[in-house]
């Protein structure tokens, strides 16, 4: 077991992950490394899954490990300093709000997760937070780079999960510097106090690059931890290690206490799998800041697994109102923007099936009156709907709303005894107990519908740089064959072989994916090309003749008489 530990764990984390090792995938950050832990997550059954994404998401927890490469990690001094450095800095603006600004931004995941936890005009101080949990993001790079340039004003703190000489460095089209280049210079300003690097390592995601999983979880922890210390310093209990650390407990203690339920979580990601095999569809309806994680789960299956919006739905009591939206009500916009339960209920119901699940998020304390008529409507249409409860201890779900749901995830919290943030950590950890549950319910769903091939997703849209190198990576890695000749069957896969020339072999990435983002299948078709050593035309006829994108590369990489990596060259001959 691990060495001596400095702090009491909550939970006891396995042994350190072989992603700690010097040379597992040296040439990858840890945000974008394949896990050991969930290599073969694309053979589990639900209780299996669960338990697997449970050991990766406690690796946020695990302490820096002596033996290994020495990566910050969570409970690290550095790692609790800095964040004390931050508090203090928070606090400063939370005493002169008038003069200050607290900014955080952030891409995709990432900037929905800023938007969730937001404080937020001429200010003479601004605490300026850029989320990019790759080290990755240009739109971030540019932003503490302008923050650099105004440190009369600024004070750019970058927050991520991969050691600064991990971050991404090539070239950002159209601007002189790559992320790397602006982390290192933020390194040096950071040793005179004029910027602020916190980048603990959690671990590779469960399914590779998943960023919206741990990262998005990491996130989460570190800047509520983070803010509650500056605002109870505000209450002149200054910012400490210690108290951070007490924080930063109860979110340990949280992952214990959701995983206790893996058992019921099997079974919801057991239903939401049937219901998405059966092209069903999983919605999501939730209270407060549990019905933005629903909304936030839902919109992030997107990207991560090609799915439709109609597909996996969240929808929040009171819509836009219910969570105090800036812009007001953008359900004018369109259908996908339709949130409210009464959208729900107007839209949805109407044509909700046997093929369809609904999940129920609510705490004790929100309107069950609310949730007894809208399970009444859901009962009336299908039988598959689950809840999601969460109660402190000595509370009870009353037997009206218990006997409605065959399936019931009882959540009950231990009173907490820290006088101040107790209320607040309360939210947040019945928060990220939420995120936990639904990144495992729509992960499990979708690994078990075949999208997933060992733990890569293999079928995402190539829909920006970073996509589409890590769509080239994936072809490497799954054909061993070389980067030129992966390159070279995506860019057909992408254009067509009989269109693509060498003027647009030449194009800059952006191009490729820009025609890129109106195909499908761009990379299960490049995979298949290669393996089966066929057209990207038959590839594609190959991968519609299978169930799913799992088992027509299992197929093709297992074809009779397939010569493995650089024997098979020649046969690629046609791919160049
Ligand atoms: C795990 C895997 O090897 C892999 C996944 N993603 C990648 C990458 C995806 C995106 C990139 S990247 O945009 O260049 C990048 C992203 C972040 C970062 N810190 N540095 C580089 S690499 C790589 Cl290199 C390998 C596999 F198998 F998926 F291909």
């Amino acid at each position: 077991m691990r060495g001596t530990r400095k702090f009491r764990h909550v939970i006891e984390t396995p042994d350190p992950g072989k992603w700690e090792l010097a040379g597992y995938e040296a040439s990858l950050p840890i945000s974008e490394k394949s896990n050991p832990i969930t290599r073969e997550i694309d053979k589990a059954d639900p209780a299996l899954l669960v338990q697997l994404l449970k050991e990766c998401d406690a690796e946020i927890f695990q302490e820096e490990e002596g033996a290994l490469i020495n990566y910050k990690r969570l409970y690290s001094e550095s790692i609790l300093k800095t964040v004390v450095d931050i508090a203090k800095r928070v606090q400063e603006i939370i005493k002169e709000p008038d003069d200050g600004l607290i900014v955080l931004s952030g891409c995709g995941n990432s900037g929905r997760l800023a938007m969730l936890l937001a404080v937020c005009g001429g200010k003479k101080k601004v605490v300026f937070i850029g989320i990019s949990c790759g080290l990755s993001a240009p739109f971030v790079a540019g932003q503490l780079d302008f923050c650099m340039n105004n440190l009369d004003i600024f004070l750019p703190v970058l927050v991520g999960f991969n050691p600064v000489s991990m971050a991404r460095n090539d070239c950002i089209e159209g601007w002189h510097s790559t992320f790397r280049q602006v982390a290192e210079r933020m390194q040096k300003l950071q040793e005179i106090q004029k910027a602020i690097i916190l980048n603990p390592a959690v671990g590779p995601e469960g399914i590779s690059g998943s960023s919206r999983m741990k990262g998005g979880s990491a996130t989460k922890i570190l800047l509520e931890t983070l803010f509650l210390a500056a605002h109870k310093a505000d209450c002149n209990v200054e910012v400490t290690e210690k108290c951070l650390l007490e924080i930063l407990r109860t979110y340990e203690r949280a992952h214990k206490v959701t995983y206790s339920q893996s058992k019921k979580i099997a079974s919801f990601v057991k239903q939401a799998a049937t219901s998405l095999q059966k092209k069903g569809h999983l919605y999501l309806l939730g209270w407060r800041t549990l019905g933005i994680m629903g909304i936030m789960e839902a919109v992030g299956c997107i990207p991560q697994f090609g799915a439709d919006y109609r597909d996996f739905r969240g929808f929040i009591a009171g819509g836009y109102n219910g969570m105090l939206n800036k812009e007001g009500d953008l359900t004018a916009l369109g259908t996908e923007f339709a949130i409210s339960h009464e959208d729900f209920i107007k839209n949805i119901v109407p044509s909700l099936s046997e093929m369809d699940t609904v999940l129920f998020i609510f705490t004790v304390d929100d309107e069950l009156p609310e949730i007894e008529k809208l399970a009444g409507l859901v009962k009336e249409k299908t039988s598959n709907f689950q809840a999601v409860s969460h109660a402190t201890a000595g509370q009870c779900l009353p037997n009206s709303i218990k006997k409605l749901f065959p399936n019931i995830i009882s959540i009950t919290w231990p009173i907490l005894f820290l006088e101040y943030e107790g209320n607040f950590i309360q939210i947040f950890q019945r928060e990220l107990s939420t995120k936990w549950i639904l990144n495992t319910v729509s992960t499990g769903a979708h690994v078990l519908k075949g999208k997933i091939y060992r733990n890569y997703m293999v079928d995402f849209k190539v829909s920006n740089a970073k996509l589409f190198q890590r769509a080239v990576s994936v072809v490497q890695r799954l054909t061993e064959q070389s980067q030129p000749r992966c390159i070279e069957t995506l860019l057909q896969s992408i254009y067509g072989p009989e269109m693509l020339t060498d003027q647009i072999r030449s194009l800059p990435i952006s191009k490729h994916v820009e025609a890129a983002s109106v195909k499908d299948k761009v990379v299960p078709v490049a995979i298949v090309s290669m393996l089966r050593s066929c057209t990207v035309h038959e590839a594609k006829s190959r991968l519609d003749a299978y169930p799913s994108i799992r088992a027509a590369i299992d197929a093709s990489i297992n074809a009779p008489g397939r010569k493995r990596g650089a024997e098979s060259s020649e046969a690629a001959g046609q791919n160049k």
